[in-house]
């Protein structure tokens, strides 16, 4: 437990990105934490609050490079970099006993040959690899409480996990053999880089979707659908670029099986989550839109049961990628590791409009 007299010290790797920008903003208004190192390579010596203005008399650091930074004197690092960075640094961080937070895929997926299909490269350590945990903290607070390194989650697959997880639980209610999510996601999805298919006049005032005959976090999804269903699903994900900077909403659909008679889903949705301070179960029929949770780290849900298709069920799940889908998952994450109140740091508002 970490009290107020004793911050946690925080090092932030790939501190330039949007998540990494994003981690910036949540942790110099987090009271338990003490912003120690922030890196890039690119911006090397340029102070913080130069680059991001947002945070003048927020954040007094420079950036600098990941060797300049000694984030092995650090209580946990935060790597929002690029699959594959966290992996390549897990194990003397580890050894200096630092906990880890990566935001990538190194940590997310157990089978590292599904891991080695779709990020093309040898996971660096599998044996620390069994040891992560899964940071999706409404499904899995106890085990990221003992954890010494986290795969956050990415951002599509938890607006779906979260979507469907109180009707998988029971394991009878829907067909785990005809589940789709039909999902889009903000650009700033795609990261800060640069790169042709960002460009404004890509992107703006068109709307498609993409990954259709495959996406990276297919797998992602599946593996844990596949334990909370605790058989192998059938899932159809199909992910699409918005034109707006952030915001991701998911259009769940699944079967209702005979088990789900009379079963008030709506009572179920909102007892699953009723102690989560994230997970706004909406009146059934409402219609969530993503700027309701924009710069917040909520989830809200909405249920439908569409004419026409008796056994169809509908939820919506909408989240701000960079909070809830990123850097607020990550911070939530970071809470539980050190024993803190869960929220802690995280009860920003949306703005509207
Ligand atoms: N954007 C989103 O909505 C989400 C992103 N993620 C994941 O989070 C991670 C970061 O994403 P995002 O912020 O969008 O990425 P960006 O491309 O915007 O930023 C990447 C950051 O990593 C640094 N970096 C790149 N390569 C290396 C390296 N080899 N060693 C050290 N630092 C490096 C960059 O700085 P420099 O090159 O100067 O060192 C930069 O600060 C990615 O893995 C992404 O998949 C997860 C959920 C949602
Ligand atoms: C809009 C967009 O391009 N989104 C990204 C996903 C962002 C994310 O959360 O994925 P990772 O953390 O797994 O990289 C994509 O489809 O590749």
């Amino acid at each position: 437990m970490s009290s107020s007299h004793t911050p946690i010290k925080v090092g932030i790797v790939g501190g330039t990105g949007y998540t990494g920008v994003e981690l910036l903003r949540l942790l110099s208004q987090h009271p338990n934490v003490k912003l120690t190192a922030i890196t890039s390579r690119k911006e090397s010596g340029v102070l913080v609050a130069d680059m991001y203005p947002n945070l003048r008399g927020k954040v007094d650091l420079a950036f600098c490079t990941p060797e300049q930074a000694n984030l092995t004197s650090c209580d946990v690092v935060f790597f929002a970099t690029p699959h594959g960075v966290a992996m390549s640094q897990a194990k003397e961080l580890l050894a200096a006993n630092v906990k880890i937070i990566d935001l990538a895929a190194d940590f997310r997926l157990q089978d590292t040959a599904v891991f080695e299909h779709w990020y093309k490269m040898p996971h660096a350590c599998p044996d620390i690899l069994a040891d992560s945990v899964y940071g999706l903290p409404e499904l899995n607070r106890e085990a990221i409480a003992g954890a010494k390194v986290v795969g956050n989650p990415g951002c599509y697959p938890t607006t779906v996990l979260l979507g469907l997880a109180p009707l998988l639980k029971p394991n009878v209610l829907i067909d785990t053999k005809d589940i789709i999510a039909d999902s889009k996601s903000g650009v700033s999805g795609a990261g800060r880089g640069a790169s042709v298919g960002s460009l404004f006049s890509e992107v703006s005032d068109s709307f498609k979707a993409y990954g259709v005959s495959g996406h990276r976090h297919h797998p992602e999804i599946k593996a844990q659908l596949d334990l909370l269903a605790n058989a192998s699903v059938n899932l159809t994900f199909v992910p699409h670029l918005v034109p707006m900077v952030r915001g991701m909403l998911s259009t769940l659909y699944v079967k209702l099986l005979p088990g789900a008679q009379g079963v008030d889903l709506q009572a179920l949705y909102e007892h699953f989550y009723a102690n989560e301070t994230f997970v706004d179960v909406m009146p059934a029929g409402s219609l969530p839109e993503t700027r309701s949770v924009r710069a917040s780290n909520q989830l809200r849900l909405a249920l439908h049961r569409p004419p026409g298709h008796p056994d169809r069920l509908i939820v919506l799940a909408i989240q701000d990628n960079l909070v809830k889908g990123a850097s607020g998952q990550a911070v939530q994450n970071m809470n539980l590791m050190f024993g803190l109140p869960e929220a802690t740091g995280l009860s920003q508002v949306a703005i509207l409009p």
